[in-house]
């Protein structure tokens, strides 16, 4: 959208990105405290997947000459730039590889997809990378092999797996208002655990100091949006390398002098560690219930209890994809009609009309077997799935049914409600759940059929 709006074409955009982000990439190295992030790989990763339409072939070479073109102008020589941004593209095309497969991922939107494959695919791209960079470094620089991929595998894997998720979750605009609710402003605590725990972390020292602020991230990344928790981890771990880096949080501990100090940061950290998982699974149960909460509601009427539409699709799924085991659905369906209905509304009012309904449903699933599928489609109509059976013994337990609901008294306010239903059967032959709307159509029909003669009664019927 971006692009179409601007008329940026993709490749110039891809270029100037790289251009630009090696070029600070560049910069960082001459000042110690930043010196160890290279953020251009990841993201210019990022963009790609947030921006499906930056993706085209013509792209990767354009990123290429811009990564070389900023190498070559601080004065890298030729061919050691040629092969560390063959390293640095690889990463891209990798990670972008593993991000993007749709083998196991089907269903599930593009960016939350990526986000979730954010770990193999900084693990796997950020090992390739290294192999080629090293090789690259070692040749050109006369350099150690495995120190040198070492070095390029953590600095890549830690700058993707702080960078990556930001990128890919940079907002949409209609996701901006959630955003700013969702500001730290409106719900600081998180915020403040944050810069107490890594204020603590710098106090205390020691191994266990990296840890400190992790649950305060955890309640950060379950308070806040995904864009801005996903700033604050960055910011948190930026700030642990640097302050590592510059020995102002000292992990090696202070020396054997202050052991407690070791020992306590070391007990906090592994408290950190261990309530971390306590949070996250806190949250997921809570998700669960939501889930499931949901799911209730969309899959099922509220009033009758009855499969709804798309309950009952998400039903015949299940049943007919088994895993391993496709299952063809045979048996028949019944579309069954409530009989001037509306006379009932009209006369005795819509509650009263209600409690017909729930009555019916009631009816319906004391008769049949309880292996039958029951929805409402909507108003007074309801479809009956029912596997194994034959339409001739269909056609036999629709009219056992149709006659139990005419014997079923419903009697509202000292009112006789009692009611009849017109029957509308047909055999089906699932394999595919869109096959279900033929049969419904066909069933449809047959309803018309039984309301066009003369209404409570039961078409095609069969006789013995
Ligand atoms: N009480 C109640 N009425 C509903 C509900 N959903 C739909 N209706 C009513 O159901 C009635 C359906 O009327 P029609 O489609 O004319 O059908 P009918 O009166 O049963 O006539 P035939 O089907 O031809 O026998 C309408 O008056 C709707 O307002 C509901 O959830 N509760």
């Amino acid at each position: 959208m971006l692009l179409n709006k601007y008329k940026f074409s993709p490749v110039i955009l891809l270029f100037s990105l790289a251009l630009v982000l090696s070029s600070v990439g560049l910069w960082c190295r001459s000042y110690d405290a930043l010196s160890l992030f290279w953020p251009g790989n990841a993201v210019l990763l990022g963009l790609l997947i947030r921006f499906p339409s930056l993706n085209c072939r013509a792209g990767f070479p354009a990123m290429y000459l811009g990564m070389v073109i900023a190498d070559l102008s601080v004065g890298t020589p030729p061919p050691a730039a040629f092969g560390m941004d063959a390293a640095n593209l690889l990463f891209i095309l990798v990670g972008r590889a593993v991000l993007l497969n749709t083998r196991f991922g089907n269903g599930r939107t593009r960016r939350l997809q990526a986000l979730m494959r954010t770990f193999p695919a900084a693990v796997m791209a950020s090992a390739v990378a290294a192999t080629i960079g090293s090789v690259a470094s070692a040749h050109y620089y006369q350099s150690d092999l495995l120190k040198g991929w070492i070095d390029w595998f953590c600095e890549q894997f830690s700058t993707t797996i702080l960078l990556l998720p930001l990128t890919i979750a940079i907002p949409r605009r209609d996701e901006l208002p959630p955003l700013f609710s969702g500001l730290p402003l409106s719900s600081p605590l998180p915020l403040l655990a944050l810069l107490f725990s890594t204020l603590m972390g710098i106090w205390v020292g020691g191994g266990g100091s990296l840890l400190f602020p992790l649950p305060a991230l955890l309640w950060s990344a379950i308070r806040y949006p995904m864009f801005l928790s996903s700033l604050l981890t960055l910011l948190t771990g930026m700030t642990e390398i640097i302050l590592v880096a510059n020995n102002v949080l000292n992990i090696q501990g202070v020396g054997d002098v202050f052991r407690l100090d070791s020992l306590a940061s070391a007990r906090l950290g592994v408290a950190a560690m261990t309530i971390s998982p306590l949070i996250v699974a806190l949250s997921a149960s809570a998700n669960r219930k939501l889930v499931a909460r949901v799911t209730q509601r969309a899959d099922y009427d509220f009033l009758t209890g009855a499969l709804t539409r798309s309950g009952l699709s998400q039903r015949l799924e299940t049943q007919v994809n088994q895993k391993n085991k496709p299952q063809p659905f045979l048996g028949a369906v019944l579309l069954l009609d409530i009989d001037h209905f509306k006379k009932i509304n009209d006369t005795w009012g819509h509650a009263a009309g209600d409690v017909v309904l729930i009555k019916t449903v009631e009816c319906i699933r004391n008769t049949l077997h309880q292996s039958a599928i029951i929805s409402r489609m909507g108003g007074e109509e309801f479809l009956i799935l029912m596997e194994g059976l034959s339409q001739p013994r269909a056609s036999l337990l629709a009219e056992r049914l149709r006659s139990a609901i005419e014997a079923n008294s419903v009697i509202v306010e000292g009112a006789d409600l009692s009611i009849t239903v017109s029957i509308g059967i047909c055999s089906i032959n699932i394999s595919q759940v869109n096959r279900l709307d033929a049969a419904i159509q066909k069933a449809d029909e047959e309803l018309y059929i039984a309301k066009s003669s003369g209404r409570n009664r039961v078409s095609p019927q069969f006789s013995i």
